[in-house]
């Protein structure tokens, strides 16, 4: 008995960790630029004697002219809020430790990048920077940006140590960048020695909160870690910081310094909220018809409670002629990615989802979402967090955003007074009923 319980919260358990993992670049891909934050960062330096350096432009940083040009060929302007102080404690000499958390899409991971393209040295041809990540998937988006930011530095090299990536025994590699997954990465440092762990210089662990929810990365890490010199740079970045994380962080990253960014409370301050009254999922359907022909809707994510619906909803739109996108939980992360950067590149100017898979995903870039049905857990109750979530901003300015609410049925209307009613005490502006089919 106890034993198939075990084996059942263990899937269950990893099914959850893989949606971190997905959602983690699911996120990465919807976002195209930074998340405006206006919080402030705190910072507990190893050393509080020592001046704190924070810079304001990319010049300061004294880079080499290939990764400045490289920098402002992706379009950045100036250090991000959490880069202006995590970049001069990466770039300084001697190199310092660091534990850095902030919330997804604040600049992390260019942060890493630029301070791993700065320590290598092109001459000597072997591995001198080791980044890990939780999958392949987000292995190969920070491989990505690697290979953006040293666009004009060729000489530098960068390989996969990934699962499908497989060389030959007695392999020496040449390429100065490694990234990859904590087994693979451990096997090629110790058992396969494609890497010569005492000469890694910069050791980069991203998302230490996703790799402490996957059974067997937090002791591969450990292990990784382990076989690096001394003198070797730590670096260790989160979107959050729970205890099991900070233990982890301290396990990782001897003599660290710490920044960490508060996140932003969302709000439902700048959003306009209405509920349309309707009969049936077909009445929905054409009240959500009525009110694409009545205001231009640049983007639009829709969501609805089940897989059905949103396919059903997603065939209809089509039908009307819009270009719809749909993400569907029965797809594989690959699938979900295409579809998630398709939309983000406006190829398709509404994604039909449901509330199961969009959980934990930023809209940020959408001015428009519609509850096609309103979201309850599983027993039923309103489900006030990822309404909050949906619907919710966080830090943008000036930018208002507008939520449509389907109602058909008492229960529905009951579920969005509950909702409603929750917020009712931060909230100044109540809900409006705009049109009734
Ligand atoms: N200084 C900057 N100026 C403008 N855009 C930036 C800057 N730094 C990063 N970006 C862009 O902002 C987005 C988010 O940055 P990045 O991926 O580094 O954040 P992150 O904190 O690592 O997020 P995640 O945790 O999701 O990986 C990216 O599209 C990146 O290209």
């Amino acid at each position: 008995g106890s034993l198939q319980i075990n084996e059942k919260d263990d899937k269950l358990k990893a099914a959850a960790n893989e949606d971190k993992a997905a959602q983690s670049l699911l996120n990465k891909l919807i976002r195209s630029n930074l998340v405006n934050t206006t919080n402030q960062v705190e910072v507990l330096q190893r050393d509080p004697s020592s001046p704190l350096y924070s810079v304001k432009s990319f010049e300061e940083l004294r880079l080499k002219p290939q990764l400045l040009q490289g920098v402002y060929a992706m379009g950045f302007n100036r250090p991000s809020k959490i880069q202006e102080t995590a970049l001069p404690m990466m770039l300084a000499e001697p190199p310092q430790n660091l534990i850095a958390q902030s919330q997804s899409g604040t600049g992390k991971t260019a942060a890493f990048v630029l301070a791993m393209l700065s320590h290598v040295d092109p001459e000597n041809k072997w591995p001198q920077c080791l980044c890990v990540s939780p999958t392949y998937e987000l292995a190969l988006q920070t491989g990505k940006v690697i290979e953006q930011m040293g666009k004009f530095y060729p000489e530098v090299q960068l390989v996969y140590a990934i699962r499908g990536n497989k060389l030959e025994r007695g392999t020496r590699l040449q390429e100065q960048i490694v990234i990859g997954t904590p087994g693979t990465v451990l096997d090629w440092c110790q058992k396969l020695k494609f890497i010569e762990p005492k000469r890694i210089k910069v050791f980069v662990l991203d998302e230490a909160d996703v790799m402490i929810a996957t059974q067997g990365h937090q002791d591969q890490s450990i292990r990784i870690q382990r076989m690096l010199p001394k003198t070797c740079q730590m670096l260790l970045f989160s979107a959050t910081f729970e205890d099991t994380v900070w233990n982890f962080a301290k396990r990782i990253v001897p003599d660290p310094n710490i920044i960490k960014l508060k996140r932003e409370e969302e709000t439902l301050d700048t959003i306009k909220q209405y509920y349309v009254i309707c009969n049936s999922k077909e009445e929905k359907f054409q009240a959500l018809c009525n009110i694409y022909g009545a205001i231009t809707i640049a983007q639009a994510m829709i969501f609805c409670h089940t897989r059905k619906t949103a396919g059903w909803l997603a065939g209809e739109l089509s039908r009307e002629g819009h270009q719809v996108a749909l993400l569907s939980g029965e797809m594989q992360v690959e699938q979900r990615a295409a579809v998630i950067e398709r939309f983000r590149d406006g190829k398709e100017k509404v994604l039909v989802t449901t509330n199961v898979c969009a959980r934990g995903i930023d809209v940020e870039q959408v001015s428009v979402v519609i509850n096609f049905d309103l979201p309850v857990d599983k027993d039923g109750n309103p489900d006030n967090e990822t309404y909050l979530h949906r619907i919710g901003r966080t830090g943008r300015f000036g930018k208002r955003g507008l939520a449509i609410n389907m109602v058909d049925s008492r229960f529905s209307m009951n579920i969005l007074n509950r909702i409603q009613e929750h917020f009712k005490r931060v909230d100044s502006e109540s809900l409006k009923q705009v049109v009734s089919c």
